[in-house]
């Protein structure tokens, strides 16, 4: 790859309050993918001298037109790729039940490989051109299967985490692994696989790696749990997976399978599981003591809010989690979650802060920054930017631009021509950057996403020739 420079409008976030829109950036990406150097106020006519003053000379410089921004990637901190098919199906039911009528069956199919590949080729190429740079993927318990995942995502050039499922109890008869031994001789097996991809075992964060997943803990046994826990031990660099306390009844049932723990929390506390590369999906109804121990432990939060709503699962106070200083990134958490794209997750986390907001309307104002206030538009896109890195540990490679950071990166039109009849007729002489951003998100789709970069590598988009 060469050398190539970006120029035009850039926005940048920096913290969950803030983010920088800059509308003449010069960001220069060198050969390895990586960001080289970055000028943010550049008039046109400095644009040669600023990229000499750096020894970029004769290196190709890429104008974005008037309506075109970049942005980071957009980080998907949960999903389940082998329940694509499902999306839009089942939704009557809560969580327990969806899984026993809806989504094992699905998930039972993936050990036909062919239906995997067919399958797993059109979910990846379809999260990409969502904008999604990095995805946190849970596949099936098929070991195969989940290696065909894995090695589809590896192709593509995609960022990502990908699980195998571990799951040796209340699971059924058809969707099950036979004993706590294999599910591990099977997660063993799949983590060295990842490990063995084309280029992976020469780089300490490859682009694909593999993720402990255990699936929750009502459908692994202690025993599963404890072996789990052993190996994440001997691995510290290995990221863990799972799903916490989502809905009432599914809390209920877990606290009664494991008597001997304080909380749902403490199981995975107990088991050696939670700790600071852990991503727990959803966690809706933790108490106090649950979130002191997430906070101690330094795991991440994956806020899932599409299919917190759709599952009628709850809302999710992820304003105390923030006050709380507890890392939180957003999942679409597919087919829950009705959408791929983090968009859908961007609207319902605005949708479900206002909820709690509205809830509280009223209360004496508390101490704190974010709880009980809906989100500003500088958090929604931390959250599914550089906060999605944080619960992934990725934030010193990606999730904002700055020097040394890898160009993961998606270029936006809200321009007419991007073909989103939503995004017509915009006033974008009187768009400030930051408006254009947040029309993006919440009228925007796919349409509006032209290139989609991991590592400085064009990989999707609608500018992306397949
Ligand atoms: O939203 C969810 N999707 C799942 O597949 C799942 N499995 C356990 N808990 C879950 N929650
Ligand atoms: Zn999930």
């Amino acid at each position: 790859m060469s050398a190539i420079v970006y120029y035009g409008s850039v926005v940048n976030p920096v913290n969950l309050g803030t983010f920088k829109a800059l509308p003449s950036c010069l960001l220069a990406v060198g050969p390895t993918g990586n960001i080289d150097w970055i000028a943010e106020h550049v008039g046109d006519s400095m644009v040669q001298e600023t990229m000499a003053a750096h020894g970029y000379v004769d290196v190709e410089v890429v104008c974005l037109r008037e309506g075109e921004f970049i942005m980071p990637g957009l980080i998907d901190t949960h999903t389940h790729a082998s329940q694509v098919p499902n999306l839009g199906s089942g939704q009557q039911y809560e969580l327990l039940d969806w899984l026993d009528k809806v989504t094992f069956p699905m998930e039972s199919r993936f050990s036909d490989l062919d239906f995997a590949m067919r399958s797993y080729a059109s979910v990846v190429r379809r999260i990409i051109d969502s904008g999604t740079t990095t995805c946190c993927y849970f596949g099936t318990i098929h070991l195969e299967g989940t290696k065909v995942l894995a090695e589809t995502v590896h192709a593509s050039g995609q960022r990502a985490f990908v699980g195998k499922c571990d799951m040796d109890r209340n699971s059924p008869s058809y969707y099950i692994e036979p004993s706590a031994e294999a599910s591990i001789s099977a997660a063993k097996a799949f983590i060295s696989h990842v490990r063995q991809l084309p280029s992976n075992s020469d780089s300490a964060e490859p682009l694909v790696q593999p993720i402990l997943t255990p699936r929750f803990a009502i459908t692994c046994t202690a025993s599963l749990l404890k072996s789990l826990g052993g190996l994440a031990a001997s691995d510290p660099n290995l990221r863990i997976q799972t799903h916490i306390s989502e809905n009432p009844n599914e809390v209920a049932f877990t606290t009664s399978l494991f008597p001997e723990c304080s909380s749902y929390a403490d199981v995975y506390a107990s088991f050696g599981l939670l700790r600071a590369n852990t991503i727990l999906a959803h966690a809706v109804h933790l108490n106090d003591e649950e979130i002191e121990l997430v906070a101690q432990t330094k795991a991440g939060i994956s806020h899932c809010p599409t299919s917190n709503f759709n599952l009628n699962s709850g809302v999710a106070p992820i304003g105390i989690y923030l006050d709380r200083g507890i890392k939180v990134g957003l999942g679409t958490d597919v087919s829950g979650g009705y959408s791929p794209s983090i968009l859908s997750a961007i609207r319902n986390a605005s949708i479900a802060s206002k909820v709690v907001a509205m809830q509280h309307r009223g209360d004496p104002l508390k101490p704190a920054e974010f709880a009980n206030k809906q989100l500003s538009v500088a958090s929604l896109l931390y959250l599914a930017t550089l906060g999605g890195a944080e619960v992934c540990n990725l934030e010193k490679s990606v999730g904002s631009f700055s020097v040394g950071k890898s160009f993961d990166a998606l270029v936006v039109s809200v321009r007419d021509d991007a073909g989103n009849p939503a995004m017509w007729g915009l006033d974008l002489t009187s768009r400030s950057l930051g408006g254009r951003l947040e029309q993006f998100f919440f009228c925007g789709d796919d349409r509006n996403i032209s290139r989609v970069f991991v590592q400085g590598k064009l990989i999707g988009g609608t500018a992306y020739a397949r």
